[in-house]
């Protein structure tokens, strides 16, 4: 199934103390490293952020989130990416998972095109829906849940056929190799540590 990469770069960064897409990793801001990584892997990129971020390319399609659900937390990012996704499914990738994989979300989407609402990975007992593929058909139940004020991407997963793929699932990554992919960066000692990564090179 086609698919867009929709990253988040909304948020408030409490935790990091700035904002986490705009630090910089292997010379440059992460929102640039994030989109360098999935172009020419899917349909479009789209981004959606909240602080007037301007990315002079073509084919990225930047954004705040809806006016009615600014500010709503990774769904209201959700919703407003696949209001405006010209492809039928999205892979979410929040900007602060500095090896999300391109390999991977093409994986997660061809479960998708099995017919489920959504495909999230799960790792030792825990889901990350941030890094996870959505079809537009749910839509609906995510204005709904946004309406009703209930943020938490997890309440609105339960509520569509969503499969969670297991790590034992995964075709080519070991647990080791996932916990990296999966990986998000909330401190600045998290930032630290992707810092060193990156320097030992690249796991994927
Ligand atoms: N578009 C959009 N993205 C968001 C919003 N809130 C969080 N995000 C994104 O969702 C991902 C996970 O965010 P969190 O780490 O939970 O929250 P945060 O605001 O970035 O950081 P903290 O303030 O430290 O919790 C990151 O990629 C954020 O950029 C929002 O209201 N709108």
């Amino acid at each position: 199934m086609k698919w867009s990469a929709l990253l988040l770069a909304g948020g408030q960064s409490s935790r990091m103390g700035q904002k986490k897409h705009m630090m910089q990793l292997e010379g440059r801001p992460m929102i640039d490293r994030q989109i360098d990584r999935f172009a020419n892997h899917c349909e479009e990129i789209l981004v959606v952020a909240n602080d007037g971020l301007e990315i002079s390319d073509e084919h990225v399609k930047v954004m705040p989130d809806i006016e009615r659900f600014k500010g709503d937390g990774p769904l209201a990012g959700l919703y407003t990416g696949l209001k405006n996704s010209r492809s039928d499914a999205v892979c979410l990738i929040a900007c602060d998972m500095p090896f999300a994989s391109v390999k991977m979300a093409s994986w997660l989407s061809e479960v998708l095109d099995e017919g489920y609402d959504a495909v999230i990975p799960r790792l030792k007992g825990r889901s990350h829906p941030l890094f996870a593929c959505y079809h537009k058909r749910i839509l609906p139940i995510v204005e709904e849940q946004l309406i009703l004020g209930k943020r938490k991407m997890q309440d609105m997963i339960d509520r569509i056929a969503a499969r969670e793929v297991q790590e034992s699932e995964a075709p080519e990554w070991d647990a080791e190799k996932l916990e990296w992919i999966l990986f998000n960066m909330n401190t600045p000692e998290d930032y630290e540590t992707v810092r060193r990564k990156i320097e030992e090179g690249d796991i994927l």
